[in-house]
C-alpha cells in the first residue's frame, strides 16, 4: 500500500498521549527507552505488558527474567551490555553458591539477587505477580506501570529433535526400529544450557488458552491510545503475550503499531531464526508481518529494508524509519516517529 518516511513533528501533542507496549527480551527494552525519553509524554500514562513465559525458579529463587529486563531499564539499572541484571553488579554470591556445588547456570548478581529475593517471597506467600512487580516499579521510582501479561502460569516450551536419537537415525537409516524421538524443554533449557542450538520442531505456550489477563492491563489497553508491539522474537516474547485469549481480543480494536525484529531475512541478534522456521515462517520481516497482520494497523520496518513487503499486505501501513537502536538517540528517534506517524494518521 503506501510507505512514508520521516514525518514533521508533533511532540506538543505528546503530552496527553497515552500508551501501551508489549516487551519481551532485548529488542524491546531499547525502545522502551526510546519512549522513556521523550520529555512531552506523560510516563504515567505509559504501561508495559510483559513476557513472563520464561519465568522458572532457580532453587528457591524465583526468576522473571523479561519483567525484570524492564524494571532495570526503566530504573537506569540495566546492564547494556547483556540487557539483564544490574550494570557493575558483583556475583560473590553466585560465585559461593557455586562452591557449595550448588551451580544457579544463570549468573545472578548480587544487587539482582535483592529484587529476585523480594519476589521470591512474596510469591511464596501467595502474593499476585501483577501487585509484587507495581511494589517493586514503586520502590524503584519508575511512574510507567508494569504488568505481566498473566499472573497465572504460562510456560514457553520448545519441542526439538532428540539429538542422540538423531545420531542413532544418521548411522542406522536402514534401521526401521530407529524412530526420531523429540523433547519437549523449557526455553531456558534450549536457550541457556544448550545454546540454542537444538533442531527445533515447534513452540508451545502452556496453559495459555486459560491464562487470565491481568485486570489493569486490560483497562490500560482499553485507555491507550497506541499498542506497540516492540522488536523482540514474535515467537518467544511477544507470542505468549498475544496467546492470553482477552489480550489478543482487545487488541482487535485498538491502533497496534509492530516494530518488525528483522531487517530483510538477517535478525539484529539471537534465535528468532530457528523459532520462526519451526512455525513455518521463513525468517524475513514480512513473516513478522504475518505473525501480527490479525491485530496490526501499523508495520515499521527499516530503512534498508526492501519495498516488496508491500505486495499484497491488504490495508496495513508501511513505515519505514531507522530501527537499529545503536545508542539513545536512534531508541528516542524511532520512539519519536512512531508518535508522530501516530499523532499525524489517526488523532488529527
Ligand atoms: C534469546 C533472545 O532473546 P531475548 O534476549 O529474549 O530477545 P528478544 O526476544 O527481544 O529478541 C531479540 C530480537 O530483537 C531484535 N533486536 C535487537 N535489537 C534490535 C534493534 O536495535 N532493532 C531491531 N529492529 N531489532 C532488534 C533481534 O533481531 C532479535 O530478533 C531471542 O529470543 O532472540
Ligand atoms: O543467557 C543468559 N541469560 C541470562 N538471563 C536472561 C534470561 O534468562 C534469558 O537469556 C532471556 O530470558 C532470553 O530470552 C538472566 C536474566 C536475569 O533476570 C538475571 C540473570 C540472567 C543471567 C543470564 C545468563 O547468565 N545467561
Ligand atoms: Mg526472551
Amino acid at each position: 500500500m503506501t510507505i512514508k518516511n520521516s514525518l514533521t513533528n508533533h511532540s506538543n501533542t505528546f503530552k496527553d498521549l497515552k500508551i501501551t507496549i508489549l516487551s519481551g527480551g532485548t529488542g524491546t527494552p531499547k525502545l522502551i527507552q526510546g519512549f522513556d525519553n521523550i520529555e512531552e509524554l506523560d510516563k504515567k500514562n505509559m504501561s508495559i505488558i510483559v513476557n513472563t513465559g520464561e519465568d522458572n525458579w532457580i532453587g528457591n529463587i524465583y526468576l522473571s527474567p523479561d519483567v525484570d529486563t524492564v524494571l532495570y531499564t526503566l530504573s537506569g539499572l540495566i546492564n547494556e551490555e547483556t540487557w539483564y541484571g544490574v550494570k557493575n553488579d558483583t556475583f560473590e554470591c553466585h560465585e559461593q553458591l557455586k562452591k557449595y556445588g550448588f551451580d544457579e547456570v544463570l549468573k545472578i548478581g548480587d544487587k539482582d539477587r535483592a529484587l529476585k529475593t523480594h519476589k521470591s517471597n512474596l510469591i511464596k506467600k501467595g502474593a499476585k505477580l501483577s501487585n509484587i512487580i507495581d511494589e517493586e516499579r514503586k520502590g524503584l521510582g519508575i511512574c510507567a506501570k508494569i504488568y505481566p501479561m498473566s499472573n497465572d502460569k504460562v510456560e514457553t516450551k520448545i519441542l526439538i529433535v532428540d539429538e542422540e536419537s538423531d545420531n542413532k537415525l544418521i548411522d542406522n537409516k536402514s534401521d526401521v526400529g530407529v524412530k526420531k524421538q523429540h523433547l519437549l524443554i523449557k526455553f531456558h533449557d534450549f536457550w541457556i544450557n544448550r545454546r540454542g542450538n537444538s533442531k527445533v520442531v515447534d513452540v508451545f505456550y502452556e496453559n495459555s488458552n486459560y491464562a487470565e489477563a491481568v485486570e489493569g492491563a486490560i483497562e490500560d489497553i482499553k485507555n491507550s491510545d497506541i499498542i506497540i508491539i516492540g522488536p523482540s522474537n514474535p515467537i518467544t516474547s511477544i507470542n505468549p503475550i498475544l496467546s492470553i485469549p482477552k489480550i489478543r481480543e482487545c487488541l482487535k480494536n485498538k491502533v497496534v503499531y509492530a516494530v518488525s525484529p528483522i531487517i530483510g531475512n538477517n535478525p539484529v541478534s539471537g534465535p528468532v531464526g530457528t523459532l520462526m522456521q519451526s512455525k513455518g515462517y521463513e525468517v524475513s520481516s514480512k513473516s513478522v508481518y504475518e505473525i501480527y497482520k490479525d491485530i496490526l494497523d501499523v508495520f515499521i520496518i527499516d530503512t534498508s529494508d526492501s519495498n516488496d513487503i508491500i505486495d499484497n499486505i491488504g490495508n496495513i501501513e508501511i513505515l519505514k524509519c531507522n530501527t537499529i537502536m545503536k545508542n539513545i538517540d536512534d531508541k528516542k528517534q524511532l520512539a519519536k516517529e512512531i508518535l508522530n506517524h501516530y499523532v499525524k494518521n489517526f488523532k488529527e
